[in-house]
């Protein structure tokens, strides 16, 4: 197995049971987004990912290898906490840390620059990072991930607070750098964003995970819908259909969903019997949709 393993992770904070049995993979030029509520674990797992904390059990491993602390001088890390030196320049800082990495004096300022040029940043390279905006910071935070050319990429919410126009370079940076062949895992709470840039996603709930796939096979996996445009019906007009929630009406088209023994023919004979039927069209519930029910379901369960 190539790529970032992430195998039977357990941890607790005291009676805190913050990971249970984690378990997914990034494959070499993998985007993985890894969604799930605040406090579900996400941070946690990256954080043993990158040997900041242990695990209570589990394994973290590289190309089949247990994650070494030779293994992480090659992982490119953004936390959440965010944790740049507010005092120190910018391409001192970056320069600085690529140092830390193993990477030679010469290649560190080269690629210091390199990277504060490709994130927009190059003209507040001589600038302290408390002087920069926040959104410049993070831009800053991305390029001290990336300076020592990672082998992998671990990002804890790396889009928070950018603008649209940092967000599309964040974005096309982290494509690239799949595309290169690095395995990049981010969180995000930004379901769109993870919706259009991610290869797989993972939905983690209460420090398990609960859903991974691709977009896709997620959406496919989630329940049925159909949206019926029938201008001559009663509200009443899908009640009591085995197996069919209402979900709501706008104007003439009501939505639905079908569970367990429903019958869509069955809807379509009702929907017709109120007259003409304008739209009868399946749907798949978006990223949002089913982040939503997992999250509901959660709170069923507690
Ligand atoms: N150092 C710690 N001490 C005690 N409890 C902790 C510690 N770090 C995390 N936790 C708990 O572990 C659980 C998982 O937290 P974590 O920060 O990993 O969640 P998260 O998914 O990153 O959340 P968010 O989306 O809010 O960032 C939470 O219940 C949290 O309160």
């Amino acid at each position: 197995m190539t790529g970032l393993e992430i195998d039977g992770i357990s941890k607790r904070f005291g009676d805190v049971v913050a990971l249970h049995e984690m378990t997914f993979d990034v494959r070499p030029g993998e985007l993985f987004g890894f969604v799930g509520s605040n406090g579900a674990g996400k941070t946690t797992t990256m954080r043993i990912a990158l040997g900041v904390l242990s695990a209570d059990a589990g394994e973290v491993r590289y190309d089949g290898a247990p994650v070494t602390h030779e293994t992480r001088r090659h992982i490119g890390y953004m936390p959440e906490e965010r944790g740049l030196y507010p005092k120190m320049k910018v391409a001192e800082q970056l320069t600085y840390l690529a140092r830390l990495h193993g990477m030679p004096a010469a290649d560190a300022r080269a690629s210091a620059g390199k990277w504060t040029e490709r994130l927009g940043v190059a003209a507040r390279r001589d600038d302290e990072v408390q002087k920069l905006s926040l959104g410049n910071q993070q831009r800053v935070q991305l390029a001290a991930a990336l300076v020592h050319e990672p082998r992998i990429l671990v990002l804890d919410e790396p889009f928070s607070g950018l603008d649209p126009v940092a967000v599309d370079v964040m974005s096309q940076v982290l494509k690239e750098k799949a595309a290169e062949g690095v395995p990049v895992v981010f969180s995000s709470h930004q379901l769109d964003l993870v919706e259009r840039l991610c290869d797989r996603v993972g939905i983690v709930r209460s420090g398990r995970m609960v859903a991974v796939g691709t977009v896709a096979e997620l959406r496919a996996g989630g329940a049925l819908r159909l949206r019926v445009d029938v201008p001559d019906a009663g509200d009443g007009w899908a009640d009591g259909l085995p197996g069919v929630k209402v979900l709501g009406r706008t104007g003439s088209v009501t939505e639905l969903e079908l569970g367990e023994g429903a019958d869509d023919q069955a809807v379509l004979k009702a929907a017709l019997a109120t007259g003409p039927v304008r739209e009868f069209a399946r749907e798949q519930p978006s990223l949002t949709e089913l982040f939503r029910s997992v999250v509901t379901h959660e709170e069923v369960a507690a």
